[in-house]
């Protein structure tokens, strides 16, 4: 049953799960036209079996395949957007690029797509969340990060790698989609969306929430841009086990499935794209995304770019992981 008037959040929401899943499939074009390398055999924790790492061969590429697969992601993702929504407030990661007509999406509505979030308003007792019904274009906010763990695709670990877009109402994340694109799901159709929206819930994932008083905690943080900070925040966790990898959308859809309680990373360094999604995802889910102190940060489009007082993000007990990031006491 097509809703009267959709309100424009959902179907930018749906829109943008299409073109997240698009721009999924140039990054994989360009690993696997670009110039690949394969480098020596690499010992790596496996993030499931923290105790475990296994051996394997991974395949690089080049920076400059990295930058050509962030641009053509990006100029899919917000030429794509633009064309159905000009007036609308996107901002990319890889700021005013151009790009070619093909990686454009003619029709960012794909009618599966609107139909699962109508089937989900449907079945919503109280219909469509206030929030969402009433926001005005003007209102919102959209936080383009084409390809997230640029690092970890250029060393041979792709599966860190995301697509991120996240949709701020009025400054606060209300919906969000982080695509994997080289997710192997098992009957191995390659990439998975995750999204969610203010009010109706999470999707494309079965959020699961670590039992920590049986299991212990398992934190996890960067595996490319360390700080004495962070380490000193990983110690005060004392975790069961720490999992360093990239991609900050990554570390989100890792707690969202289970693996890992929390995203420690008290320092500077990530930006309003990296965490814009990730927020919104877990505020449906019912977690925290918050800065070291445990302020919200602002989405607006004039917001401060960085991400400048770090990033803590955790599914439940997020005070103690913000206790955590606490400079050591004045001596
Ligand atoms: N010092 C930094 N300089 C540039 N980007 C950073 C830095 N620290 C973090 N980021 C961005 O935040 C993401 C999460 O950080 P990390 O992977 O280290 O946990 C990175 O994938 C990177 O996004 P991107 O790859 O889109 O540039
Ligand atoms: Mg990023
Ligand atoms: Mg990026
Ligand atoms: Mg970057």
């Amino acid at each position: 049953m097509a809703l009267a008037a959709r309100p424009v959040v959902l179907e930018l929401l749906a829109a943008s799960i299409n073109v997240a899943r698009r721009a999924g499939g140039i990054i994989r074009d360009v690993l696997s036209s670009g110039e690949l390398r394969t480098v020596d055999k690499v010992r790596r924790r496996l993030p499931s079996l923290p105790t475990v790492t296994a051996v394997t061969a991974v395949t690089t590429t080049t920076a400059a395949a990295a930058g050509k697969a962030d641009r053509r992601a990006q100029h899919c993702i917000i030429e794509s957007l633009r064309r159905r929504w000009p007036a609308l407030a996107i901002i990319g990661e890889e700021g005013a690029i151009g790009g070619s007509e093909h990686d454009v999406v003619a029709e960012v509505l794909d009618a599966a797509d609107q139909g699962v979030i109508d089937a989900i308003l449907t079945e919503r007792s109280g219909g469509c969340p206030s929030t969402l019904q009433k926001a005005t274009l003007d209102q919102i906010s959209v936080w383009v990060d084409p390809l997230d763990g640029t690092k970890e695709f250029t060393e041979g670990f792709p599966e860190n790698v995301t697509v991120l877009i996240g949709i701020a109402i009025n400054g606060t994340p209300e919906a969000g989609v982080i695509h994997q694109p080289f997710f192997k799901a098992a009957n191995s159709v390659t990439g998975r969306t995750i999204w969610a929206a203010h009010g109706l819930g999470v999707h494309g994932t079965e959020v699961k929430w670590r039992n920590v008083a049986r299991d212990g905690r398992i934190v996890a943080t960067t595996r490319s841009h360390p700080s004495p900070a962070i380490e000193r925040a990983l110690a005060a966790a004392q975790p069961a086990s720490i999992v360093r990898i990239g991609g900050a959308g990554n570390k989100i859809v890792h707690i969202l499935d289970g693996d890992f309680d929390a995203y420690l990373f008290p320092s500077p360094g990530t930006s309003k794209w990296d965490t814009c999604a990730g927020e919104a995802i877990l505020r449906a889910a019912g977690g925290h995304l918050t800065d070291q102190s445990g302020a919200s940060y602002d989405y607006s489009a004039k917001a401060e770019l960085a991400n400048a007082r770090g990033v803590v993000a955790s599914l439940s007990d997020h005070a103690f992981y913000l206790s955590c990031t606490k400079p050591p006491a004045q001596l």
